[in-house]
Order: structure tokens, then C-alpha cells, then sequence
């Protein structure tokens, strides 16, 4: 048996950081979007209860490590499966971009062979595995919008944006979340996003509030480490972009256009200045 797996990229439409927690990690509250940017993961049954994985990318570990490989393995001891799964990444995503591409293989994964095993696992109890392998993967579990509480595991759908292109720009270097994290003075950020307007604004499908509400406390710390990230927005709002904002813990830059002629101005411009720009669609419209 053989299937295929969708893997999206997300963008944070809103990241706010509440208070850091005594096991290291931030309780969030957080907006987050699928974009039409994404990982392809080929899975193939095997009747015994070995893992093989193979990525067309070289900047992703291609062994144990690699985040599609810890989900086939966790959900083969979760349930206790005999079966195991030949594992081919076609990778899209930017590696380390802030854009959950790893989160994203490890949810499409999950997902694939939960069908491949034929488990008849909710996404409820795929999610709830995923949790234990990073706190975006219960989001991309689910993938379309939602509102993302604790440390990103407690998830609320919501409608998602007005249609619109998303062009994204990943700088040469990437960043490690961790990083960012540990640099975070919680008590000292000075401008906290509006969730509640984010919220709203999603609900009342209007894109000119969604540009409105845009805002994300790691964006600052991140570019204290890389300010070509700030350069990158500078740039993209220059070339026109209606709203522009990090991703995650970055250092992608995303930028927000109604019309696709506007998105292809941006990216012309930005080429050459970064190492990876894209121009997508929002899912889920
Ligand atoms: C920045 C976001 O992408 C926003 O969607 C996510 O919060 C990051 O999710 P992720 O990449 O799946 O992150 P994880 O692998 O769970 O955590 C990596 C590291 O980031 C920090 N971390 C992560 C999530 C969180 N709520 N608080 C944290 O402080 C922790 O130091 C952790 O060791
Ligand atoms: N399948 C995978 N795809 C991408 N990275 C992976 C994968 N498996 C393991 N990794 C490792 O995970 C690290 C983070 O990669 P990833 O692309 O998921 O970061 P990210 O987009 O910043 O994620 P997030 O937005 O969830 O913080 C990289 O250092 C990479 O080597």
C-alpha cells in the first residue's frame, strides 16, 4: 500500500507570549494560517517493523532525526503496530524558517500512516501524539486556522482570512526557535498583539483589520539576533505589501497583497536580496 501526504507550511498571523513556564517552555496565544506552500511525503508499507526515510533536501537530517521519522516511530510504540513505513520527503518549505516545515512532515506523517496502518485514530488522539513531538505539529494535525493556546498544543478553529496572496522571503541563514525563546524577557515586552482583534477581524472577514492586527513578540528579539530580517520587511512594505509581518520564531518575512500582480512585484524585488522568496495562496479560504 502506498499514499500521499500533503504538508503545508503556517504563518502566525498573531504571536503573543503570556509567561514562561516552569518547564522552560512559553505559554503562548497565538493566530496561525496554512499557506499553499508545502512538503510532499510519500509513504510505503512495510510488513515488517523497520522505518526507512529519504528527503530531496540535504538540509534535513535523513535518519532518526528527522521529525517524519520520530512521528512513524512514536505512533508504531503508541500503538503497539507491527508494520513499519518507507518514508520520501519532497521538501518545499524553507528548513528552520519559522515556517513549521519539519512540525508539518511529522503531522502529514502521522496522518499517512494512521490511514497506511489503518489505526482509526481521531485527529483528536493524532494530535495529542504530535504534541509530544513539537508544539506546532497538533496545529498541523488540523491544519485551515485556528487559535493556538498553552504551548500551541490548545487549538481553536476559527475562519480563515480573506483571500489574499502571501509572499514569503526566508533570509540566507536560519534560526533556531529555541534560541529566540531563550532570549525572551516576557515581562519586558512592551507591545502585545490583539488577539482579540485578530479575532475579530477574522470573523468579520475583513482583510484591512487582519493587516490591522498584525503582530508577533519574538519579531523583535529575532532581528536584535539577524537585522537583515528587519531590511526584508523594510523592503517588502517598500515594494508595496499591504501588511507585512515575521513568521514563528522566524526569520521568513510574510508578506500580505490582494492581487497577484502586486505579489509578483514584491517578489521580483526581493529576488536576488534574498535567498528564498515565495508568492502562495492562504488555504482554507
Ligand atoms: C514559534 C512557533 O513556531 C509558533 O508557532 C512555535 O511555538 C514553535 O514550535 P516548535 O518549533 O514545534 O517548537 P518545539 O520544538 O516544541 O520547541 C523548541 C523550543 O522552543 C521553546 N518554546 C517552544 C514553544 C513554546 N510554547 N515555548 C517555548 O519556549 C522551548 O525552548 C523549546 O525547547
Ligand atoms: N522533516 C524535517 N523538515 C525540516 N526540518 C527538520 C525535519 N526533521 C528535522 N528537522 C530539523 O528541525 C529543525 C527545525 O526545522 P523546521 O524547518 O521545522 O523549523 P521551523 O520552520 O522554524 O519550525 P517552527 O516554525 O515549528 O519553529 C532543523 O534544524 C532541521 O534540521
Amino acid at each position: 500500500m502506498y499514499t500521499s501526504e500533503k504538508a503545508p507550511a503556517k504563518i502566525n498571523l498573531t504571536l503573543d507570549a503570556l509567561r514562561k513556564r516552569p518547564d522552560g517552555y512559553h505559554d503562548l496565544e497565538m493566530v496561525m494560517t496554512t499557506v499553499d506552500l508545502a512538503d510532499r511525503i510519500d509513504l510505503m508499507d512495510l510488513p515488517y517493523s523497520g522505518i526507512t526515510l529519504e528527503s530531496t533536501s540535504g538540509l534535513v537530517p535523513q535518519d532518526e532525526r528527522n521529525l517524519a521519522y520520530l512521528a512513524a516511530k512514536l505512533l508504531q510504540q503508541k500503538t503497539g503496530i507491527d508494520r513499519g513505513v518507507k518514508i520520501k520527503i519532497y521538501k518545499h518549505i524553507p528548513v528552520a524558517a519559522g515556517l513549521a516545515g519539519g512540525s508539518s512532515d511529522a503531522a502529514a506523517t502521522l496522518r499517512g500512516c494512521n490511514r497506511l496502518w489503518n489505526l482509526g485514530l481521531s485527529l483528536e488522539e493524532l494530535a495529542e501524539i504530535g504534541a509530544e513531538i513539537g508544539s506546532d505539529v497538533p496545529f498541523c494535525i488540523y491544519g485551515d486556522t485556528a487559535i493556538a493556546e498553552g504551548r500551541g498544543e490548545i487549538l481553536t478553529p476559527i475562519l480563515s482570512p480573506p483571500s489574499c496572496w502571501v509572499v514569503l522571503a526566508k533570509p540566507t541563514h536560519g534560526v533556531s526557535t529555541g534560541d529566540v525563546f531563550g532570549k525572551l524577557q516576557v515581562d519586558r515586552i512592551t507591545t502585545h498583539p490583539n488577539t482579540g482583534a485578530m479575532i475579530d477581524a477574522l470573523q468579520a472577514n475583513s482583510y484591512e483589520n487582519v493587516i490591522a492586527n498584525l503582530g508577533n513578540v519574538l519579531e523583535p528579539v529575532t532581528i536584535g539576533l539577524y537585522p537583515e530580517v528587519y531590511k526584508i520587511k523594510q523592503k517588502m512594505e517598500q515594494f508595496g505589501a499591504d501588511g507585512v509581518l515575521m513568521s514563528g520564531s522566524g526569520p521568513t518575512v510574510f508578506g500580505l497583497v490582494r492581487k497577484e500582480s502586486r505579489a509578483k512585484r514584491i517578489v521580483n524585488g526581493l529576488r536576488g536580496f534574498c535567498d528564498q522568496v515565495f508568492a502562495v495562496r492562504m488555504l482554507g479560504v
